[in-house]
């Protein structure tokens, strides 16, 4: 396992503890408990790719990581929604090379 692979490892663990244990000054945890349902990370997703574009046009790197990151978050938080792990998004992704 690679640097990049334990840290999205990492970061899969905790929205796993969060949506598990739900506190209460969690981020995390208000996505899975937000009165919209997975609507409210679905709208995130859409908004951060907008701001990933616009960080792209501007070629704003440190915007552009900084938008990345916030869209690789809330896919994770997405995965676990759907009851899916990384190992799924591994195999995809296996499978296209
Ligand atoms: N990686 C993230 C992460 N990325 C983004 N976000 C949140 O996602 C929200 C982004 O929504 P917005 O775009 O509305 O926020 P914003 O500040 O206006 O926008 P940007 O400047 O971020 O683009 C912010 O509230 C961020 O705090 C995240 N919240 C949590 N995590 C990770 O999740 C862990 C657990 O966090 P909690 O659940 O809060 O305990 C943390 O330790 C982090 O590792």
């Amino acid at each position: 396992m690679d640097d990049t692979d334990a840290i999205l490892e990492e970061l899969f663990a905790v929205i796993e503890d969060r949506k598990e244990t739900l506190p209460d000054d969690s981020y995390t945890a208000s996505l899975f408990t937000h009165e919209k349902g997975e609507n409210a990370v679905l709208e995130k997703l859409g908004e951060e790719a907008t701001e990933l574009l616009l960080a792209a046009k501007d070629d704003d790197r440190e915007e552009i990581a900084h938008e990345a990151a916030d869209i690789v978050y809330h896919m994770l938080v997405l995965l676990s929604m759907k009851d899916m792990d990384l190992e799924e998004l591994r195999a995809e992704l296996r499978d296209r090379r």
